[in-house]
């Protein structure tokens, strides 16, 4: 009887390459690549002489994902595919608690929002730990969808309202919408989920957008300068995670393939700017009792410090 994964075009394209009988083939199908990073290793199941079949992977067994990044494959440990994509998650471990302790003002005034944006963060750092432990298809889907959830979250408590589809009427609808966006693109993973990569970092793309739209009517020198810090931060990042993805010839060659540890690091720094900057515009245009303000820790003044808002409570006047 067939697995329900075996109709997924991926296991499909593997299980031809193992019926031809194409052994490297199969190794390089099963993610296992021989480029000067990389130090061929073959899976552990495969070491301890285990007897099962290597014909059809089980989504689960390691280097079953349909990508393998540059950082050589098991170089510093036998049960740890990539050793330092894997560590540099202790980034979202982090940026975490940070968040909830910097915006402690806000959290008093919503819990809820901060509380969850938190948890999947987490979970994100969780799910990625998993994937490049073990470069697994689940792993994969796992931590592209934890992302997708993550915005899809963020998206429902924070995208502001006049930016709402004319047909929506209210956040309640607004936050149907979303699930049945995110439902769909969950689905449509299962079929490539390396496409979702791209459509993920294409949402940052249409935050960028949406940030240049807002900081052309605010004067705020400190909003600005969280932006622009954002910017920075964010663009390091891409270019990490772009050189790893497009030019691991390149980073061969130079003999560094970490870009992309270096990726989960200053993408979890950008998100330390890009959260209290999205919350500030959220305060100003929704929570009318307040007046949000960007203040820095651990002081205003220093070249790099941590952004968070503060909030006071606006005196309305008869
Ligand atoms: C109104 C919206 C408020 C925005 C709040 C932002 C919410 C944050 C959402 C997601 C967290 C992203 C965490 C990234 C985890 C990276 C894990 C990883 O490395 N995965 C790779 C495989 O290992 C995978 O290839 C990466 C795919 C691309 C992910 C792109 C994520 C973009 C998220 C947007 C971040 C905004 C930063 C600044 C925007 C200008
Ligand atoms: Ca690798
Ligand atoms: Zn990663």
């Amino acid at each position: 009887m067939q697995e329900w994964w075996e109709g997924i075009p991926h296991f499909q394209a593997q299980r031809a390459r193992a019926v031809a009988g194409d052994h490297v083939g199969l190794y390089s199908g099963l993610g296992i690549q021989t480029r000067a990073c990389y130090s061929v290793r073959k899976q552990p199941w495969v070491e301890r002489g285990s007897t099962d079949s290597p014909g059809m992977p089980s989504i689960f067994s390691y280097l079953s994902a349909e990508v393998d990044w540059c950082e050589g494959n098991f170089e510093h440990s036998r049960s740890i595919a990539e050793y330092y994509n894997t560590i540099s998650n202790v980034s979202f471990f982090i940026i975490s608690p940070v968040l909830l302790y910097l915006n402690n003002q806000y959290v008093q005034e919503h819990r809820k929002p901060v509380y969850y944006l938190s948890g999947m963060l987490l979970l994100v750092g969780i799910f990625s730990v998993y994937f490049h432990m073990t470069l697994s298809y689940v792993g994969q889907l796992l931590d592209e969808l934890s992302i997708l959830w993550t915005l899809a979250i963020s998206y429902t408590f924070w995208f502001p309202k006049n930016r709402f589809p004319k047909f929506i009427k209210n956040r309640t609808q607004f936050r149907w919408l979303v699930a049945i966006i995110t439902a769909v693109i969950t689905l449509l993973s299962f079929i490539k989920p390396s496409v979702n990569a791209y459509l993920l970092n294409s949402f940052a793309f249409y935050l960028l957008y949406m940030i240049w739209s807002f900081l052309r009517k605010c004067e705020d020198g400190r909003v600005h300068r969280l932006a622009a810090a954002m910017v920075v931060w964010w663009a390091l990042a891409i270019g990490c995670w772009i050189t790893d993805k497009w030019f691991c010839g390149f980073c061969q060659r130079i003999n560094f393939c970490y870009f992309h540890s270096f990726w989960h690091i200053l993408i979890a720094i950008s998100l330390l700017y890009c959260c209290p900057l999205f919350i500030y515009f959220y305060v100003l245009y929704e929570m009318p009792s307040f007046q949000p303000q960007i203040q820095y820790w651990p002081c205003d003044s220093w070249v790099v410090a941590l952004p968070y808002l503060a909030l006071r409570k606006t005196h309305k006047q008869c």
